[in-house]
C-alpha cells in the first residue's frame, strides 16, 4: 500500500440540461447529458494525524479548507461506511474553475473517494462508490464515471452515452462564480412569470436523440447545433454580461455555444484542436472573459496517477 495517492479527475461540461420540475424534495428532475472535459483537479491523499484540507491553484481562496470541502466530507463518509477514522491530509489542487458550472467541488468529492478507498485498501465496490457519491451531491456520480453520460432523476443515474472521437472545447471563464441552487431558484423564477409553474405541467425531461445521434457519430457541426441549457436564461438573468461572451465566441467562430450547466463559464465547440487553440486566443483578447481555456473531451473519470 502507498502513503500517497494522488487522484487526476476531470470537469464537465453538460451538452444537454433538460429541467423538469421542482419536485417535493426541492430537486428538479433532469435529463441531463454530462460531457468529461480535459480539465482536471489533482487531489492527493496523505496518511495524517486528523482530517485536514489544503488548496492551491488561482481560485483557491474561493475554495474552503476546512472539513465543510466536499473532498473532506467524502472522505468522513467513505471512512464511516467502513468503520474507518479519516486521518488523512487532502491536498486539491485545482484548474477546474470554482463555481463556474463545471462540478470541480463534486469532482474533488469523487477524487477523495478513490484517492481514500486506494490509500485505505477497502476496495469498494463500484455501486457503493456510485452510492456514496449520490449522498454527496447529484453530480458527483459523473465524477467517478468521466466520459460521456445521461444523468436522469436529479442527475445521479448514470447510463453511459457512445461518443465517437474526440471533441474540441473552449471554455470561457468569467470572475466570480454563481451560486447553483440561485440558478435554479432564478429558473423557477422565470417560468413562474412566463405564466407557467415550476412544479406543475412540466413534462419529465428526456434526452434529445439528434444530440445522442451527433455524440454517436463524432459530428462536431451537428452537435454544436443541438446543444441546449435549460438554466441558460436563468444564468443569463443572473449575470447579463455573460451574454456579450457567447457573442464573442459566435463571432469568432465557434460551431456551437452555451453557458456550462449553472454557469457562469460559457463552453464554446470548435471543429478541430486548431480551431480550438485560435478561438481560445480570440476570446481571451476580446475582453468579455478572465481567461479562455482550450480542452478536448470526452476523457475517463476520477483516476488514480501512477
Ligand atoms: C447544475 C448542475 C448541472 O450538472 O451542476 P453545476 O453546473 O452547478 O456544476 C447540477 O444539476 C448541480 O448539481 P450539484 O452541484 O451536485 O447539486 P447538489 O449539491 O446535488 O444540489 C445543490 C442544490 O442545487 C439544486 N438542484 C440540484 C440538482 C437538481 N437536479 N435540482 C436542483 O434543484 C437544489 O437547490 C440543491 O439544493
Ligand atoms: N473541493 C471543492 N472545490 C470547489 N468548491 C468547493 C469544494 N468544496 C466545497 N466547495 C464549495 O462549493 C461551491 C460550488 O463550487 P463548484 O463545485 O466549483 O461549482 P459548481 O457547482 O458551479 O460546479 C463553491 O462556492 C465552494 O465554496
Amino acid at each position: 500500500m502507498s502513503s500517497t495517492i494522488t487522484v487526476r479527475v476531470p470537469a464537465k461540461v453538460n451538452v444537454q440540461l433538460a429541467v423538469g420540475g421542482r419536485r417535493a424534495d426541492g430537486f428538479h428532475g433532469l435529463a441531463s447529458v454530462f460531457f468529461a472535459v480535459g480539465l482536471y483537479d489533482e487531489v492527493t491523499v496523505t496518511p495524517a494525524d486528523r482530517l485536514t484540507v489544503s488548496v492551491a491553484g488561482p481560485d483557491a481562496a474561493a475554495v474552503p479548507a476546512d472539513r465543510s470541502n466536499l473532498a473532506a466530507r467524502a472522505a468522513v463518509l467513505l471512512g464511516a461506511r467502513y468503520g474507518i477514522t479519516p486521518q488523512v491530509h487532502l491536498h486539491i489542487d485545482k484548474g477546474i474553475p470554482v463555481a463556474g458550472g463545471m462540478a470541480g467541488g463534486s469532482a474533488d468529492a469523487a477524487a477523495a473517494l478513490v484517492g481514500c478507498d486506494a490509500l485505505w485498501g477497502t476496495g469498494a465496490d463500484p455501486a457503493v462508490l456510485a452510492e456514496l457519491a449520490a449522498e454527496l451531491g447529484s453530480d458527483v456520480p459523473f465524477g467517478l464515471l468521466g466520459g460521456v453520460a445521461l444523468g436522469e432523476g436529479r442527475g445521479e443515474v448514470l447510463s453511459p452515452v457512445p461518443t465517437g472521437g474526440s471533441f474540441h472545447w473552449v471554455f470561457a471563464v468569467a470572475d466570480g462564480g454563481l451560486s447553483t441552487p440561485a440558478v435554479y431558484g432564478e429558473c423557477d423564477r422565470l417560468r413562474d412569470l412566463d405564466g407557467g409553474s415550476a412544479d406543475t405541467d412540466l413534462p419529465v425531461p428526456a434526452a434529445d436523440p439528434v444530440l445522442l445521434e451527433a455524440l454517436r457519430t463524432g459530428d462536431a457541426t451537428a452537435l454544436g447545433a443541438a446543444l441546449s441549457n435549460d438554466l441558460q436564461p436563468a444564468a443569463l438573468s443572473l449575470r447579463p454580461a455573460l451574454a456579450a461572451t457567447l457573442r464573442a465566441g459566435a463571432d469568432a467562430g465557434a460551431i456551437g455555444t452555451l453557458v456550462s450547466g449553472s454557469g457562469p463559464t460559457c463552453a464554446f465547440l470548435a471543429k478541430d484542436a486548431a480551431s480550438a487553440a485560435a478561438l481560445a486566443t480570440t476570446l481571451t483578447a476580446s475582453g468579455t472573459c478572465r481567461t479562455a481555456l482550450p480542452a478536448a473531451g470526452p476523457v475517463p473519470g476520477a483516476t488514480v496517477l501512477d
